[in-house]
């Protein structure tokens, strides 16, 4: 898979480039660019923003800036990725399917978002995904890029040290994950729940799921009714 990503603050994508996601590239399981939107700007002040049409606050990214610049780093097999307050949600259904993309480019807006004509510009040629993080209001698309990014190198596979952590993460079987445990037994007078300790994996399996199920339920009761059928079972149902 290939990464490129156009924005402003090249710098901010500095984190790409360290710990597992750096090694993956050493490793050469993923190719990562990252380019300055200001080197397709031509004028002397290197403007990349303008007024908006119809007033309000901000400034809108230019049009002509974004064309070029996708122009060079857009190919064939590319889907490109907007991250905006306004987008669908990425969730890890969409990690997944970004996992199975050959080239995938990241437009990191900054200011009030860049001129629409460039997302429908490009639709013309490639798949567009205007995809938000979550609901609260970033300064620019490059925190969520981290974040996109992160979610779905992890799932390619060489990349974790151990696969299977990949398979049973939150949300793979649409619940939360539970709480996690290690040594020591004992720290600041609290225990690791004996069942952990009974060697008993049946025991430790369902304490788990129960687990899952009752944090999901407090935290997150939302992914309950999401749940393909099926999934609960009737000792489920009993949490
Ligand atoms: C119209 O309202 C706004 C429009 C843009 C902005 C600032 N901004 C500029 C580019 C950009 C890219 C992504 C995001 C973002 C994504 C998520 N999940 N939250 N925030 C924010 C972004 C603020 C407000």
């Amino acid at each position: 898979m290939r990464i490129d990503v156009v924005t402003i603050f090249p710098e901010y994508l500095d984190p790409l480039r360290a710990a597992l996601l750096g090694r993956a590239i050493e490793r050469g399981l993923i190719e990562v660019g990252v380019h300055d939107l200001r080197d397709w700007t031509h004028d002397v002040h290197r403007a990349v923003d303008d007024a908006p049409y119809g007033g309000g606050p901000g400034m809108v990214m230019k049009p002509q800036v974004w064309g070029d610049a996708l122009d060079a780093v857009c190919g064939p097999d590319t889907r490109l990725v907007v991250p905006t307050p306004a987008g669908r949600p990425f969730t890890q259904d969409v990690a997944h399917s970004y996992a199975r993309e050959k080239h995938l480019v990241f437009a990191c807006g900054r200011y009030e978002g860049i001129d629409q004509r460039v997302i429908d510009d490009a639709a013309r040629r490639m798949p567009v995904d205007e995809v938000s993080i979550g609901d609260y209001v970033l300064v620019g698309g490059e925190a969520a890029v981290l974040v996109m990014v992160e979610a779905t190198v992890r799932l390619l596979p060489g990349v974790l040290g151990n696969p299977v952590s990949a398979e049973q993460d939150s949300f793979s079987d649409g619940l939360l994950e539970g709480p996690s445990y290690t040594r020591p037994e004992v720290w600041r007078d609290l225990s690791v729940p004996e069942v952990l300790r009974s060697g008993n994996h049946a025991l430790i399996d369902r304490w788990r799921r129960d687990q899952a199920l009752e944090r999901t339920l407090l935290r997150r009761p939302d992914l309950l009714d999401r749940l393909p059928d099926g999934t609960l079972d009737e000792r489920d149902l009993a949490v």
